[in-house]
């Protein structure tokens, strides 16, 4: 964003300004409404059977993805006039690092089933506006091919976690040398949840080596299958019907990509549950932040304090996992009410995330207002992805981040250290 303010602080609402100076409404999307992005992501996508079921589809019968937005509209924000909040600072600090904005792009794996640039897309996107993406195991693209992609820009590695702690070793090793500061665990994917339309389709791309590029570029990984590493990647557009074919009339090669995807899935643990005691070595093994994904109960939250975690994503993934669970707002809500919670916070040691749900500046101020420091954004910015690859991402960022600015100042807020915390003041419910 070239606009700042005098004192330095980026002012991310002049992107509203140049949308109306254009004269051209905002490109390359269209639009600025996520209901809009996604139907172009469906109308996109709908020569790849299953694409976008997969990249925009939920668990069961989507009641958890429908009621993260349901229970999001419950909170509304109590707006105060006449506060003077010009200069708006949206910026945070996060582990001792300071970020232009509480935004940071979720871990999305098998980007290269929706765009052509893969996790190039959000990962360039990310570091041209000083967002820190957060790069998926189940990634098409490599560690060391994404560090590239995301330069200087701020980097995260969420990890899948391997069954065999050298395979886990060598992952933290990469990830760490290629400059990825924190290390997201994600705990509640230990099996890719029920998902009727992936299985309608047996869409699974995995079984078509498509997601399983960190792991076929991992020297330890392959040498365990007496393989050599790869810097293969998948290519677009991705048939999964074609594929599927293929494997099943036995074609040598589609059976070797199954073989490496499913020697990957098994490696990630997929189908294999772990236990708290497992998390120790993990935080043994890296230096830096760990945080734990997938949180929704307070004494879990508790649990992730004692065994030493550096932070907690608060999700139900986008409702991709359990279906029926609670509306991930509502667990912040309720895990915001630990004393224990709100005191390491408080200290600085223990910083608490949220997603699920995330579309506007307004859910953000939510979220915030409920005691999150940072959201975590999914869908919104893998349709962007989707629709325009690099450039489609930067916009939804731009979009949601403005939002947020412009928001701020509906509400008689002077920046997001003005919202933390202060649902008290900020937020009531409504029971419509
Ligand atoms: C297509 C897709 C793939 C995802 N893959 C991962 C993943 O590999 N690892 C992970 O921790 N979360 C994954 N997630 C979950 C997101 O990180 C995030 O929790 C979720 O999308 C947030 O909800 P939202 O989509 O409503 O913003 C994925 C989400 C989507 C939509
Ligand atoms: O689809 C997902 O939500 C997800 O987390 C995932 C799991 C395994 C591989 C790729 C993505």
């Amino acid at each position: 964003m070239s606009n700042v303010s005098s004192d330095g602080i980026p002012q991310w609402g002049t992107y509203m300004r140049e949308i109306y100076l254009s004269g051209k409404g905002p490109e390359p999307l269209g639009t600025v409404v996520f209901e809009e992005i996604e139907k172009k992501a469906i109308e996109k996508l709908k020569d790849q059977p299953g694409s976008f079921l997969y990249s925009g589809g939920s668990a069961g019968t989507w009641s958890t993805y429908t009621g993260n937005t349901i229970a999001m509209n419950k909170f509304r924000i109590i707006p105060r006039m006449l506060v003077p909040c010009n200069n708006r600072d949206l910026r945070v600090t996060l582990f001792g690092v300071t970020y232009p904005s509480p935004l940071l792009l979720g871990p999305v794996g098998v980007q290269g089933t929706f765009t052509a640039e893969g996790e190039y897309a959000p990962a360039k996107a990310a570091a041209k506006l000083g967002v820190p993406f957060i790069m998926s195991s189940a990634s098409t693209r490599s560690i060391e091919q994404v560090a590239q992609a995301s330069g200087n820009g701020p980097r995260w590695y969420q990890l899948y976690w391997p069954r065999h702690e050298e395979v886990t070793l060598s992952l933290l090793k990469r990830a760490k040398e290629n400059g990825f500061t924190g290390l997201v665990l994600t705990l509640d994917t230990m099996s890719l949840g029920w998902r009727p339309h992936d299985l309608e389709r047996s869409y699974l791309p995995f079984g078509h080596g498509v997601g399983t590029q960190v792991g076929s570029s991992d020297p330890v990984f392959m040498s365990r299958l007496g393989r050599k590493p790869t810097d293969d990647i998948p290519e677009f557009p991705y048939d999964a019907v074609a594929k599927q074919k293929l494997l099943v009339e036995g074609d040598p090669a589609a059976k070797e990509a199954a073989q490496l995807g499913y020697a990957w899935l098994a490696e990630a643990n997929f189908g294999f549950y772990r236990s708290w005691e497992d998390v120790k070595p993990v935080r043994d093994a890296w230096e830096g932040p760990l945080i734990l994904k997938g949180i929704q109960h307070v004494d879990d939250a508790e649990m992730a304090i004692d065994i030493g975690a550096d932070g907690i994503v608060v999700s139900n993934h986008g409702g991709r996992q359990l279906d029926g669970a609670i509306p991930s707002i509502y667990a912040l809500e309720s895990i915001m009410k630990s004393q224990k919670v709100r005191a390491a916070q408080k200290s600085g040691k223990f910083t608490v995330m949220f997603d699920s749900g995330i579309r506007t500046g307004s859910d953000i101020i939510k979220a915030m207002a409920l005691g999150a420091q940072a959201v975590l954004l999914g869908r919104p910015w893998v349709y962007g992805a989707a629709l325009a690859g690099q450039e489609g991402v930067e916009q939804v960022i731009k979009i949601i981040l403005a939002d947020l600015d412009v928001s701020l100042a509906q509400a008689g807020l002077k920046g997001v250290a003005d919202v933390l915390g202060r649902a008290d003041q900020i937020l009531t419910k409504v029971d419509f």
